[in-house]
Parts: structure tokens; C-alpha cells; sequence
């Protein structure tokens, strides 16, 4: 049986997936966009001072590190931000608000992460956060070739993850002294080397740094694959995960806490939330005009050729009104949780191309919805009462304007209803999200 919650949680989380371009593609073209200024510092300061402002729980910076979206002329997911130099200057502007960004596992060195991790968690007073990926693309920026299976991905990403977290408690908290009668700044018996000998990394330590403010940075993670699930129900403290529909959500999150428990760990030591993509207008026919013109900047060709990349099967014959031909896709389960959730669309759900590429533009496979604030903050807690999350990671679908209607109408609906807070309840983005503090 689940124990009882140590915390019990009246109210939703609530953090933004940070992507100024906006999350429904080509929504850059609408006017007011802000679209020269990707890249700068004030645009994205500007949107996370919204998000301050609204008490929510973090502003998420995804990361992908090559550029071959580009060449179809997606911008959505691009780089323009890489999340630790942008959170670092997010935290000197910002005071509650947690601060977490994407590293992957596979192109950098558990050294290098724990200190870039732990400088972040210093220097905003315990607000970082870590989404822990293995990176599905960029291996030829980095000297290889393709992908490693997830298999390997996620063995590599383990170590990584474990030796992480070592480093960060390779400092007793009680370690300094910085005592100057006797010139004693440090310690040394409370500074524990490694000595791991692994796989794949070999690190002495101890780090450098002393142990962060909240013990380890809040750690995320969005692997949908077996091996990916099995990472994030060992280590994760917060699970990021797209789900079209509530009842998915629902098995989700009951399989979610059955695995977490199964690693013996308390099912409520974990943060299910899901994407949402609210579209949000003063009554639902403007909010369904509102997701039409969004749909209107979309470029059908380049759909044509995301989905056709995307699900990796050849569509060149298939107009916009058919639909793609059930036998074309494949049932393999290796082929990720995006891609099945995109098949059940077109065969279940008997969507045309046309609106397979809206849907994916739209969404990317996370839940959309197209209404006046209140109809949305209803559909959020339905999901939040009947066992499908514990809040949402919330795409703003255009920006800036999108994420004002979230942060403005959206929002205060939850808060006036009880289901979000209306001030920060502690210091750190642990303390907000109701996570413990982990002993070194
Ligand atoms: C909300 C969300 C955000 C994600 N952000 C990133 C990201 O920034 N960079 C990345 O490479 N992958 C990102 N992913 C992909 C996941 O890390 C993961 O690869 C994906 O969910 C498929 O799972 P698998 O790796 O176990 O196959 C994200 C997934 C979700 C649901």
C-alpha cells in the first residue's frame, strides 16, 4: 500500500516549458512575436518575470544540440538558449522562481554537470534543476555518428546520473568552517573522494564546489522508453511526460508510482506532469479562431516532411484530406512513445494528413486545448483530481501574448479556485515542490 504523503499536496505544480519561439510552430510569424529578439536576454527575461509574477514553480529550458531543424525551418526547439548560461542570468534577475535546463547525458562529463548544477543551485539560493536527457540527435557534433541504441544511451546516462549526485555529496553538509582563528576555511574529513571506477567514466573526486543548497538539484526526466522509465523511477524527482489524452495519463501515472515504489521509493517522492498546450481566448469561439489562425502560419509542406521524418515512413502520395494507410506504420514498440501516440492518432483517431500535421505543429503529442481560461483550469483539474498528474508543465503556444493569457487568465482561475498557490512557500524550488532534501 502507498504510504501516506509526507507533504500532502493541495495544489497543482505548475512550470513552463520555456521556448520563446513559442510551442506551436511557425507561431513566430504572428505579429507581435518577438521573433528578431530570440537569443536575447530581455525577451526571455521579460517572459520569466511573468512567470515569477504568476508563482510558478520553475521556467524549463529544453536543449537539442545540432541544427537540423533548421533546415526545414522549425525553429521551435532550436538552441537559441543554452540553458545554463541563460538560467545563470535568469537567476540574478529572478528570486523564487526555479531554474531548470535540459543536459544531456551523452555529451558532457558527470564532473562538468555536477559543478555546472551545483554553481546554478548556489548562485540562485537552491532553485536548479536538472532534466536529465540521452539525446536522440547531435552525436556527428560530437564525434560520432548516430544514435546509441536506448539501451546504451540509458546505461551510460545511469552512471552519469549516479556519479553525479556522488559528487554533489561528496561534501558533508557541516564541511566548512571558515574559522579564522585557526585558518581552518575547510574540513578535510568532510570531503569524501569517489574512486569510481565504471563503465564508462572514471572520476576521483571530490568536487570542488561545496554541496548545494538543497543537497542535489531537483532532478527531471522524460524517458518513455523501458530503460528511460526505469531511469527516471530511479532517480527523477520530477517526470516530464506527453499525453494526449487523460485516461493515457491516468495509466501513466498509476504504472509511474508502481515502478517507483518498485525501486523502493516512496510513489509520492515523484511529480507526474504532463505537458499541456492551452490556447486561451475570452469565450471558446474565439479561442477556436485563435487555434485556427495559429494553424494558418503552418507551412504544409514542411508538415508534410516532419511527420514523414518523424514517423520515419514515406507519405509522398498521400494528399492532405486521406488519411495515412493503417499498414504503413509500424507496431514496433522500439519506436518511441511520440511515434505511437502519432500512429493511434492516425489510425484510431482517423485523422487526415492535414490534421496530423496541425495536431503535431500544434503540440507535439502533449494534451492541447482550445477554450476561455476557465474551461482549461477545469479540464486541468479534472486531470489533477482523477489521478492523471500532480499539475502540468504548460507550453505556451505563442509568445509573448499566449503566455500573458496563461499567466494572467489561466493561472489566477487555478489560484481562485484553490488549486494553485498565491505566494511561494519557501526559498527552494525543493520547498515549493513539496520534495525533501536529500542527506549527503
Ligand atoms: C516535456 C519534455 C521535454 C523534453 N525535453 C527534451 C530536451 O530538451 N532535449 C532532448 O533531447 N529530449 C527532450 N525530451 C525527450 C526525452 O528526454 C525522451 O528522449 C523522450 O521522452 C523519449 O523517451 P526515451 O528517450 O526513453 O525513448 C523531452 C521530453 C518531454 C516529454
Amino acid at each position: 500500500m502507498t504510504a501516506a504523503p509526507k507533504h500532502p499536496t493541495n495544489h497543482m505544480v505548475l512550470t513552463t516549458f520555456m521556448l520563446p519561439a513559442g510551442y506551436h510552430r511557425d507561431s513566430w510569424r504572428r505579429p507581435g512575436s518577438r521573433a528578431e529578439e530570440l537569443g536575447n536576454l530581455s525577451f526571455v527575461a521579460d517572459l520569466t518575470q511573468m512567470a515569477e509574477d504568476a508563482k510558478l514553480d520553475a521556467v524549463f529550458f529544453g536543449d537539442i544540440v545540432h541544427a537540423n531543424n533548421l533546415f526545414r525551418n522549425d525553429i521551435m526547439m532550436n538552441g537559441f538558449y543554452e540553458p545554463i548560461s541563460v538560467l545563470s542570468a535568469l537567476a540574478a534577475r529572478t528570486k523564487n522562481i526555479g531554474l531548470i535546463g535540459t543536459m544531456s547525458t551523452s555529451f558532457s562529463e558527470p564532473y562538468n554537470a555536477a559543478r555546472q548544477f551545483a554553481g546554478l543551485d548556489h548562485m540562485s539560493g537552491g532553485r536548479a534543476g536538472w532534466n536529465i536527457v540521452t539525446s536522440r540527435d547531435g552525436f556527428a557534433n560530437f564525434g560520432g555518428d548516430s544514435a546509441p541504441d536506448p539501451a546504451q544511451r540509458y546505461e551510460r546516462a545511469a552512471e552519469f546520473v549516479d556519479v553525479t549526485m556522488r559528487l554533489w555529496d561528496s561534501w558533508s553538509d557541516d564541511a566548512i568552517r571558515a574559522d579564522r582563528e585557526s585558518g581552518v576555511w575547510v574540513d578535510p574529513a568532510g570531503l569524501k573522494p569517489l574512486n569510481h571506477q565504471g563503465r564508462f567514466y572514471n572520476v576521483q573526486g571530490p568536487i570542488n564546489m561545496p554541496r548545494p543548497p538543497q543537497g542535489r538539484p531537483v532532478l527531471v526526466q522524460a524517458g518513455s522508453s523501458v530503460p528511460g522509465m526505469d531511469l527516471g523511477s530511479s532517480v527523477a524527482d520530477v517526470i516530464y511526460t506527453a499525453q494526449p489524452r487523460k485516461e493515457q495519463a491516468q495509466d501513466f501515472y498509476a504504472k509511474m508510482r508502481v515502478l517507483v515504489e518498485s525501486k523502493g521509493r516512496k510513489a509520492d517522492s515523484i511529480k507526474v506532469v504532463p505537458g499541456i498546450l492551452p490556447i486561451i481566448a475570452d469565450t471558446a469561439q474565439e479561442a477556436e479562431e485563435l487555434a485556427a489562425e495559429l494553424a494558418g502560419y503552418l507551412d504544409l509542406d514542411a508538415g508534410r516532411r516532419q511527420i514523414s521524418g518523424d514517423l520515419k515512413i514515406d507519405i509522398d502520395d498521400i494528399g492532405f484530406d486521406e488519411r495515412i494507410p493503417a499498414e504503413r506504420f509500424s507496431e514496433d514498440p522500439d519506436r518511441g512513445s511520440r511515434y505511437h501516440i502519432f500512429r493511434k492518432k492516425s489510425v484510431e483517431g482517423q485523422m487526415t494528413l492535414r490534421e496530423l500535421i496541425v495536431d503535431r505543429a500544434r503540440s507535439t503529442g502533449h494534451t492541447w486545448m482550445a477554450g476561455t481560461a476557465g474551461q482549461v483550469a477545469d479540464a486541468m483539474i479534472d486531470w489533477f483530481t482523477s489521478g492523471a498528474c500532480d499539475g502540468f508543465n504548460l507550453n505556451s503556444p505563442f509568445n509573448p501574448g499566449g503566455f500573458e493569457a496563461i499567466c494572467h487568465k489561466l493561472v489566477p482561475e487555478l489560484q481562485e479556485r484553490g488549486y494553485f498557490r498565491q505566494e511561494y512557500e519557501g526559498t527552494t524550488l525543493r520547498d515549493n515542490l513539496k520534495l525533501d532534501r536529500p542527506a549527503a
